[in-house]
């Protein structure tokens, strides 16, 4: 028995009509809501929002859902066949894309690749980073916390941090974010500004700043001494970068500049002891936070993002001085996006050399390479990358940063 006689049936549909009946699958599979109410509310739903045929059409599809649930005789596919078959059939069950199964099926296998969209279908954590530039501890944001009941763990990456499964909303309520108690951050995230490991007196150039989480915690840990340059192309990201430095007590050492990476490197002949570059990506690593994310990407866009990926790292590289660090971060678990741009920088850019990242992150988040890697199954936290790379100190410095 099928849902309905005729598979095209769904495809034709009117966006309205699947939309109610995708709500209606939601609750009864995966929510495991009592089914008749389901199939009441929803029946209800369609009739009011299109007309009484609809409502009779999403009763009888749901009741048959309902009763091929009961019989468990749900019509699941079958992982089985080649590649191409087994990929089609996990992404059916997992609801991702078949070419990110497949790409991840390639790099990772089946287990590690279904265990990776359960961490993606999951609840997503969130972090918290207590803003020490406002003088707050972690113990102050903690104790905020137990008085609002909101259940968190300290980090055990990162000494500002506490993770939450459930609050978030608590803690919006508070008002915590708006006092400029603590920011909202993955560790993932913090453990790409430890790869940087910023000290008070650095100059550092944030290249793709915006929205600026990552500008924050560097310039925090400056410690009012030294400068962060917040550069970014998008203005209105960079303004709220710019509002947000102002609200976490770090404007004096933050400034920023809206321009194209490429242009500011060509135009400007300033050098840094720090460079970040954070780079645009496909986002692959978070998409547990971002629902929508896996919908919205398409295999060609990777393509796109490596170049630009390419004409970034090279603009980057411009701006550190000789003996300098250059911070190639994405927050992508995608190796074409990470090790494989860094290598192709490294062979384009013979006066850098590969610094491991021992000592500046957890040496269970360190490849064979020497660089970062959080892992969303083994770290449980978003995924991330990041190399540290350092210029020869022979390079030939042209104007020193005034
Ligand atoms: C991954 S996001 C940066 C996130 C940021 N580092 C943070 O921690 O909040 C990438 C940023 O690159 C910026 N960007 C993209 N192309 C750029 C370019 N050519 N020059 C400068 N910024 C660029 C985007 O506007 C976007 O804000």
């Amino acid at each position: 028995m099928s849902l309905c006689s005729e598979e095209k049936m769904f495809r034709d549909m009117e966006p309205l009509l699947l939309q109610v009946l995708r709500i209606g699958f939601y609750e009864i599979i995966k929510l495991g809501m009592p089914p008749y109410a389901v199939v009441d509310e929803n029946v209800k739903l369609a009739k009011r929002a299109l007309r009484p045929g609809a409502g009779n059409l999403v009763n009888g599809i749901l009741r048959k859902l309902v009763s091929l649930k009961e019989t468990d005789s749900l019509p699941l596919p079958k992982v089985a066949g080649d590649d191409r078959a087994q990929a089609r059939a996990l992404a059916i069950i997992h609801s991702h894309p078949v070419w990110m199964v497949r790409r991840w099926m390639k790099f990772w296998g089946i287990e590690e690749s279904v265990r990776l969209m359960n961490w993606n279908n999951s609840d997503p954590c969130f972090g918290l980073r207590v803003n020490t530039a406002k003088g707050y501890t972690r113990n102050d944001l903690v104790n905020r916390l137990k008085s609002l009941k909101v259940p968190h763990e300290l980090s055990t990456f990162l000494e500002d941090f506490v993770r939450l499964q459930t609050g978030m909303q608590t803690v919006i309520q508070a008002g915590l974010l708006k006092e400029g108690i603590c920011s909202v951050q993955d560790e993932s995230a913090g453990l790409v500004v430890s790869v940087v490991n910023p000290q008070p007196g650095d100059t550092i150039v944030d290249c793709c700043a915006a929205p600026g989480g990552k500008t924050l915690f560097l310039a925090s840990r400056l410690k009012s001494q030294g400068m962060v340059l917040a550069i970014d192309v998008n203005k209105g990201r960079l303004r709220i970068l710019k509002e947000a430095s102002r609200s976490h007590n770090v404007n004096d050492v933050v400034t920023t500049t809206n321009a194209d990476l490429r242009l500011y490197a060509e135009k400007h002949n300033l050098k840094f002891d720090k460079v970040l570059l954070d780079a645009p990506c496909s986002g692959l690593g978070v998409l547990s936070k971002r629902a929508d994310l896996r919908w919205n990407r398409r295999l060609e866009d990777l393509e796109q993002l490596m170049n630009l990926q390419d004409e970034l790292f090279n603009a980057a590289s411009m701006l550190v001085k000789p003996g300098g660090v250059l911070v190639y971060s994405t927050c992508s678990i995608d190796p074409a996006e990470n090790e494989e741009r860094v290598s192709a920088f490294l062979l384009r850019h013979p006066e850098f050399v590969v610094q491991p990242v021992h000592g500046f992150v957890p040496p269970d988040c360190i490849t064979e390479k020497g660089y970062y890697f959080s892992n969303p199954v083994k770290h449980h936290i978003d995924g991330s990358f990041a190399a540290r790379l350092v210029k020869s100190s022979r390079s030939t410095c042209q104007k020193p940063i005034p």
